[in-house]
């Protein structure tokens, strides 16, 4: 962005008001008492400032309202200077030679080298020098040195304290600059020396708030004759008309005083700006020529005015004046809104990096613990996974010991079902004693007396034997045919000894009624439907009859094929 900025006041009218209203008395001073009472005060506040932030030294204090006598006295074992040189930079001189405490009571003039406070004085020289700050002779600690050097190194001192302690924000008031971090530094003309160093601090901010920018330049060109023989005068015509006939030394006094009443007026005016803008709203809409249009923003507008108080001040304490003009004090307030929308596009361009940035993290999280899950879902998978084949490899144990238990038991099993006769109580005429595993039948026999024959089976089943009771029995080995195993179950009786009865029931089928196929069946299905994870079991059904020697297949729709061989 160019950041042109708008200068909608001369600094030559203010100046030329100033010399016009105050000329006169500008030099109507009285030098000598007012060098003294300056002198005197800025001593004093030399020395206030040096008690405050080194305190006691050698059991001393520095003395209040110092003489300048006493302040050299006080200062010329360096210890204070560089104690105080310590405070605001730590470390600054490593080693201070201490001298005793008596030093003070050595007469003014005698030579104190025996203390090597030469050495204090020269390290506290060095460093002050380094900072950029100003100086003194050594010598100007004897009698006839020129103590107001001290004083303006101390306040010099004082001055760089404070502006750091604030965070090095603003101006640093003192007329010097601590050097720079580059090598750049203001070109002041000698002549024009004692307005200048205003200027340029006013670069020194600049490099912060870029309100002056680069246009140093310029300032220099408005302060020296730029247009010989131009009817505009530049402020180096002016000061030099008011300072021709002045002698050497009144010049830093009158330019003081010239340089105050132009900071006065300068408040005046920008005060006079605040009101007008306060009471007349913005009527310009037009883009500043000065201006980048393209930062004009429609809704900032309304929190933007709040700020354009804040923002004057801003430009009063930098010591730019205006020259009260509606157009200028337009330009301005379109150039601090444009400042304000780039602050706040700034920040929040920050808060959305802070945002993206804390997503970056969200997400780097939750990628972590996915994996982490994903890590103990695996073994926890590959757990089951084992516990499952464990599983597996006990089943498969399991039936092939139930099969050979079923084996053991008889691959061919024979069961005895007594009916019961209808009409006639249970165990009547030749069915005799019915146990678990025998039936014994009273046969008849020629001498009219009956012979008792005992038989047995696998299993002996009485005529109150229930369907289940049957099915129960034969249960185990029908699910030997889901491991693999060939089964066959039959009935075998004569004519009306209950066959269909006990293999598929009754006429009218209910839940206990029902016979062995249907169980078996039903069974069977289940275990499938169990095992259907695992093992997958194709089931097919066929029904044939025997007959008279002769197979009929009873699920053929096709009457005529009915008979074997089907085909
Ligand atoms: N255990 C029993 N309990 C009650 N009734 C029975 C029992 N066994 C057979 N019956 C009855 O006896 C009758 C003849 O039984 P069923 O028809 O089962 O004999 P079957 O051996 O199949 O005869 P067939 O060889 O002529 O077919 C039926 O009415 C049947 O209900």
């Amino acid at each position: 962005m160019a950041t042109e900025p708008a200068f909608p006041f001369s600094i030559v009218s203010v100046v030329e008001d100033v010399i016009q209203k105050h000329g006169s008395s500008l030099s109507d001073i009285n030098l000598a008492t007012r060098k003294a009472q300056e002198a005197s005060s800025r001593r004093n506040e030399a020395a206030t400032w040096l008690r405050n932030t080194v305190g006691n030294v050698g059991g001393k204090d520095m003395v209040d309202e110092p003489s300048e006598q006493d302040f050299r006295i006080a200062l010329r074992s360096g210890i204070i200077l560089c104690n105080a040189l310590n405070k605001i930079q730590p470390g600054a001189v490593p080693k201070v030679v201490e001298a005793p405490s008596d030093i003070d009571d050595i007469p003014d003039g005698a030579a104190l080298s025996v203390y090597q406070y030469f050495e204090n004085v020269r390290n506290f020289l060095v460093t002050v020098e380094e900072m950029g700050l100003p100086t003194f002779e050594a010598s100007d600690l004897e009698e006839g040195g020129q103590s107001s050097r001290i004083v303006n190194c101390v306040l010099a001192l004082k001055s760089y304290s404070e502006w750091e302690m604030g965070g090095k924000n603003g101006l640093w008031k003192y007329g010097g600059n601590p050097k720079p971090p580059s090598s750049e530094k203001p070109v002041v003309r000698k002549r024009s020396e004692p307005f200048t160093r205003y200027f340029s601090r006013a670069k020194s901010i600049g490099d912060k708030d870029s309100w002056l920018g680069d246009h140093s330049s310029n300032i220099d060109a408005v302060l020296h004759d730029h247009s010989e023989g131009s009817s505009i005068p530049s402020v180096y015509s002016l000061v030099r008309e008011i300072l021709h006939d002045k002698k050497q030394e009144e010049i830093p006094i009158i330019m003081e005083s010239l340089l105050s009443k132009v900071m006065e007026e300068f408040e005046s005016r920008v005060l006079t700006i605040q009101q007008q803008t306060s009471k007349t709203p913005r009527e310009d809409k037009e883009p500043s020529k000065v201006l980048n249009s393209n930062l004009k923003s429609a809704d900032g507008d309304e929190e933007m005015e709040e700020n354009d108080d804040v923002e004057l001040k801003q430009k009063q304490n930098d010591g730019v004046k205006y020259n009260g003009s509606e157009e200028s004090s337009s330009q301005l307030l379109k150039y601090q809104n444009c400042q304000i929308i780039i602050q706040r596009q700034n920040e929040n361009i920050q808060e959305l990096k802070m945002i993206v940035h804390q997503t970056k993290e969200g997400m780097h999280c939750l990628h972590k613990k996915y994996m982490e899950d994903f890590v103990y879902l695996a073994r926890h998978l590959n757990n089951i996974d084992s516990a499952a084949s464990g599983y597996q490899k006990v089943l498969e144990e399991n039936r092939k010991l139930y099969n050979q238990m079923q084996d053991l038991k008889g691959n061919i099993r024979v069961y005895c079902r007594v009916r019961p006769l209808e009409g006639q109580p249970n165990n009547c005429g030749i069915v005799g004693n019915v146990e678990e595993e025998s039936i014994s039948l009273i046969m008849p026999s020629k001498n009219g007396k009956g012979v008792k024959k005992i038989f047995t089976f696998n299993k002996v089943f009485g005529p109150s034997a229930t369907q289940g009771k049957v099915f129960s029995d034969t249960q185990p080995l029908i699910r030997s045919v889901l491991d693999g195993f060939n089964v066959c179950i039959f009935a075998y009786g004569q004519t009306g000894s209950g066959k269909t009865h006990t293999m598929s029931g009754p006429d009218n089928i209910t839940e206990e009624t029902v016979g062995v196929n249907y169980r078996a069946l039903r069974d069977l299905f289940n275990l499938s439907e169990q095992r259907k994870d695992t093992i997958h079991y194709d089931i097919s059904v066929q029904m044939l009859e025997i007959y008279n020697e002769q197979v009929r297949d009873l699920l053929m729709t096709d009457a005529s094929n009915k008979r074997y061989p089907f085909c």
